[in-house]
């Protein structure tokens, strides 16, 4: 009998459910949290799992091997294949659709446009966004407490934070009107594509199967409901940002006049890409369908992570009075008069900053990605790995094909690296110095020690105007509104994006009990 030993033979992991599913059953679920916590308390930082037809996989969170696959050998461990075709279908040539130098020319020309100085230009916007929901919350709760969907509110400023500052267009008012269309497709989004998770996974050999027009055919042929709707989506996305750019590009041929008139006052993402682009040299420059897919895009990067953070944050403070109260405190004193703070002063409020940094670690919004090894590679670990056969493993050798789940959650619960108490939520940690086994880790995420944001060329390009838009959220409506739990057993979901719904209960939703700060 002839015994085929796969290279990844000897690294320990939890046993496959079946050969059909692997463990994929319990690292897709939307209760995973657990599943992926045992993953790093039982086998160290890295762990062999089965995917699909017992495909081996790993799922990482030791931050040697992390540095190397998101920052080192970044190349080599791209986004797969089928997360870059359908993201092209959906959001076009965007960031999230390109690969190596192509997707690495892209960053060259966004990266200033996410500079400080430009996120100082926003902070008016993210103001005047956080007032209008302060007000459709007050007039809410003007009488007496109430129970509200802080989901709901946390997710229609995201999509308004992000359609002003970054496309200089409002979608929303806050006010008591009707969506529109825009705002229902793209709320839906990520609800919908989830339900294809299984499918997208034929992307790559469904873009292989002709054109767009016959691509397309195929794709309204197919029985699913959620493909249809994901189609309606898309379509509906395509043709605002066209309209959005067209509007954009002959505001800025009219001159400085016409482009003050808009919304955002041309100092959003795209009015200032699109200028940069312009004065950029051939070799530089992006065409027009790759400025488009730019749109969408960000649209998609920003709303359901911010929503999400924001409602956490909100809903981790009704846990916790005491935090909720010590930080309106810090916010009262800051304001020292009616104006909202600068950027400095608001960047720079301890405990605020504390809140936002403990949440993000213990929950991050994305709790893991994926990448794939383009070939075959070895990987250095910071901590041995016991092997199956007993023998310490400080490499190991990643053959071609390989699908690596990046672990941002266990990454950043990890207790030999933030102590005992890793698995707690407390801001405190953040204002004396962090223990020093969190500097020897060294790991390589691109904020506060955490892999909330990733690390590398793809890392999240927007994390420093996310800080800022929360903080201007929080700043708001902690220091106006008391939060308290809800009657109510919320149910954090695990996806590509986690979300929160009421045990029992399909659609998302946070409700909190509101009341005005007297
Ligand atoms: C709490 C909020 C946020 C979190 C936790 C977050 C996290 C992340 C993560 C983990 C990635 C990497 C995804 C991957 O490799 O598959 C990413 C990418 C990205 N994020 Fe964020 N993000 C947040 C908010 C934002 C905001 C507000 C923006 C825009 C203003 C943004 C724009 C992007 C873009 C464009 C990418 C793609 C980068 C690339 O491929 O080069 N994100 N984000």
């Amino acid at each position: 009998q002839i015994v085929v030993r796969h290279p990844l033979d000897d690294i320990p992991g939890p046993p496959p459910q079946s050969y059909l599913w692997g463990n994929f059953k319990q690292i897709f679920n939307a209760q995973s949290w657990a599943f992926h916590q045992s993953l790093v308390d039982q086998y160290g930082g890295v762990a062999k799992i089965y995917g699909a037809f017992s495909d081996i996989q790993l799922y990482v969170s030791d931050p040697k091997a992390l540095h190397h696959i998101l920052v080192k050998d970044q190349y080599v461990f791209e986004e797969t294949n089928w997360f870059i075709q359908s993201n092209r279908m959906m959001f076009g040539m965007g960031l999230f659709g390109t690969l190596g130098e192509h997707h690495k020319k892209q960053r060259k020309m966004l990266n200033p446009v996410f500079s400080t100085n430009h996120l100082r230009d926003m902070l008016p916007i993210f103001y005047e966004i956080s007032h209008k929901l302060r007000n459709a919350i007050a007039s809410r709760v003007k009488d007496g407490p109430q129970e509200i969907d802080i989901l709901h509110w946390t997710t229609r400023t995201a999509l308004e934070l992000i359609g002003q500052s970054g496309l200089g267009y409002s979608f929303d008012t806050l006010g008591d009107g009707t969506a529109n269309e825009y705002s229902i497709a793209v709320k839906s989004l990520v609800p919908t594509i989830f339900q294809l998770s299984a499918l997208r996974r034929f992307m790559p050999i469904f873009v292989k199967l002709g054109p767009p027009k016959f691509r397309r055919l195929l794709m309204s042929l197919v029985p699913h409901k959620a493909v249809r709707r994901t189609q309606e989506i898309v379509d509906i996305m395509d043709r605002t940002s066209v309209e959005i750019f067209e509007r954009k590009r002959s505001a800025l041929q009219q001159g400085d006049e016409a482009v003050l008139q808009q919304v955002g006052r041309g100092k959003d993402i795209m009015s200032i890409l699109l200028k940069a682009n312009m004065a950029a040299t051939e070799e530089d420059r992006l065409q027009e369908s790759e400025l488009l897919g730019q749109m969408t895009t960000l649209i998609f990067a920003a709303m359901d992570t911010t929503s999400g953070a924001l409602a956490r944050i909100l809903s981790t403070l009704a846990e916790h009075p005491d935090v909720q109260d010590k930080l309106r405190k810090e916010l009262t004193e800051a304001r020292k008069s009616n104006d909202d703070l600068d950027y400095d002063d608001l960047s720079s409020l301890p405990y605020l900053d504390a809140v936002c940094r403990e949440t993000l670690r213990l929950y991050p919004p994305v709790p893991y990605v994926t990448r794939e090894a383009r070939r075959d590679i070895i990987i250095p670990l910071s901590t041995p790995i016991t092997g199956k056969n007993g023998t310490d493993i400080h490499e190991i050798h990643i053959p071609n094909g390989t699908s690596i789940m990046v672990g941002v959650l266990g990454a950043n619960r990890n207790s030999e690296i933030w102590g005992n108490d890793a698995c707690k939520w407390r801001p405190e940690r953040w204002l004396s110095p962090l223990p020093d086994s969190v500097k020897q880790a060294r790991m390589p995420g691109i904020y506060s020690n955490t892999m909330s944001f990733l690390a590398g060329g793809r890392a999240c390009i927007g994390f420093k105007f996310s800080q800022l838009e929360m903080k201007a959220v929080l700043f708001i409506l902690v220091e106006s509104f008391r939060f308290s739990s809800a009657d109510k057993e919320i149910m954090w979901n695990m996806g590509g994006i986690s979300s929160p719904s009421v045990k029992g209960q399909q659609e998302p939703q946070l409700p909190l009990i509101i009341s005005m700060v007297q």
